[in-house]
């Protein structure tokens, strides 16, 4: 059931026994937008394989063609050729559709400013509603002249360069994605780039991440600084993606099941593989391997005081395992979340209130206290992280349905389909 055929609202029922299975789950995407635009910028054709494809990755896949780069797409084998492009040697105006994608947005407008010409950047109506304003005055500082048509800070956004690079100041408190797009463009600057960051950067494993994707197509970079050079191609194999694994491994621990999600090693370079830390803490058993993770429920969970400053899309996933533990669980750290998708925060608690269950907002994060959920419709105001995480309700409990289950082409087109799977549900 890929989200084509998902119908407007899904019903889900309880797991009749608990799992025991392996998953193979899609690429990540967090990986796939990194490496198809160092790709793009790259000199030479490169390949990548464990491509994911949705509607993340698609827009990614129609911004790097915009800027120029050939792509030819082998969807059946998750293959992606690419050969790399010289922004700086471009000529004419270009438009970028970012659809919903916060990383596709704040990975292309570095990028398009390379470019001696003016690129615009558009996204759908929630995309337009996030922030950009630290990126449009950093672009500013290196040399690029940006308009914003619309409202200071926000798509759409036109924007001229070339950018000369140098140094730089960045707020780091709303979202790491603006050092990691300006980090990729970075070594294509005349001068490289050196940024300064003037407040706590939040979600940091994805910046590591990035430096670690620059590295295999040859550019090395610490986190806050590139020098020139040029990106070369390569073969570059993408881990799965470990966001998604939340979702399954989360699944074992409500169910007192054994799920293994493969390929996801200890050599990850995905932050949210350390979601599986927190179920240890609550008191699943985690096994880590070379290839993969399994998490083995059974026992009774206990609540957790957790930060999950630098894991905060499996905060959502947290919250319904939490309904199941036998005490509160409090997360901290995650104030920035209500500016992805949807206000997150208010979300996940909204939505627990409505199934009877004692949730609390705070101003970093929420409280989650153990309870019986109630048949419920759930909203997942166009955020396929609340559909994702909220169906995880419907494991020991009937009298669930998602609303908009659609959403989860985001990043996860195949979601109820393999969550079914895994579930043996039909
Ligand atoms: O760089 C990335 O790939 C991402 C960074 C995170 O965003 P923030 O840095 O805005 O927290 C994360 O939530 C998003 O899903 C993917
Ligand atoms: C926040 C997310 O995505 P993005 O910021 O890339 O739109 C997400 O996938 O949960």
């Amino acid at each position: 059931m890929s989200e084509n055929s998902l119908p407007s609202v899904i019903a889900l029922s309880p797991v009749e026994q608990p799992p025991d299975t392996t998953v193979q789950l899609p690429g990540s995407k967090s990986i796939t937008n990194r490496a198809l635009l160092c790709a793009a910028l790259a000199e030479g054709t490169s390949t990548l394989t464990g491509v994911l494809f949705a509607d993340d990755t698609r827009a990614m896949l129609g911004a790097i063609t915009a800027l120029g780069a050939q792509v030819t797409v082998d969807e059946a084998a998750a293959t992606v050729t690419v050969r790399g492009t010289d922004p700086r040697a471009a000529a004419g105006p270009v438009s970028v559709f970012a659809n919903q994608s916060g990383t596709t947005a704040r990975f292309l407008l570095p990028a398009l400013a390379l470019r001696p010409a003016r690129g615009v950047l558009d996204g759908d109506a929630q995309l337009r509603a996030r922030p950009f304003g630290p990126q449009v005055e950093a672009l500013r500082t290196l040399g690029a002249r940006v308009e914003e048509p619309a409202e200071a800070g926000r798509l759409p956004l036109a924007v001229t360069g070339p950018v000369h690079g140098g140094r730089v100041s960045l707020p780091g408190h709303l979202s790491s994605q603006f050092l990691s797009g300006l980090l990729m463009a970075g070594p294509l600057m005349r001068d490289g780039l050196t940024v300064e960051l003037t407040s706590a950067l939040v979600s940091v494993p994805y910046v590591t991440m990035t430096a670690a994707v620059m590295a295999a197509f040859g550019v090395p970079a610490d986190g806050l600084g590139v020098a020139p050079g040029r990106y070369r191609a390569t073969e570059y194999a993408i881990e799965p993606d470990a966001s998604a694994a939340s979702y399954f491994l989360a699944a074992a621990a409500i169910t007192g099941g054994r799920i293994t999600v493969a390929g996801l090693g200890t050599g990850s370079l995905q932050g949210d593989v350390r979601f599986a830390d927190v179920l240890e803490r609550m008191g699943a058993r985690v096994s880590r391997g070379a290839d993969g993770i399994t998490v083995t429920g059974g026992g009774p969970l206990r609540g957790v005081d957790v930060d999950m400053a630098d894991i905060s899309d499996t905060a959502q996933t947290l919250a319904a395992v939490a309904v199941h533990a036998d005490g509160p669980t409090r997360v901290r750290g995650i104030g920035f979340i209500r500016r992805k998708e949807t206000d997150r925060l208010a979300a996940v608690v909204t939505e627990l209130r409505r199934a009877g269950i004692d949730a609390e907002e705070h101003e970093d994060g929420f409280t989650v206290r153990p309870g019986r959920p109630a048949p419920t419709r759930f909203d997942t105001y166009g955020d396929h992280r609340m559909a994702m995480s909220l169906s995880l309700l419907s494991l020991r409990s009937p009298g669930i349905e998602i609303d908009n289950p659609r959403c989860v082409a985001k990043t996860y087109p195949d979601f109820f389909a393999d969550l079914s799977r895994a579930t043996a549900r039909a």
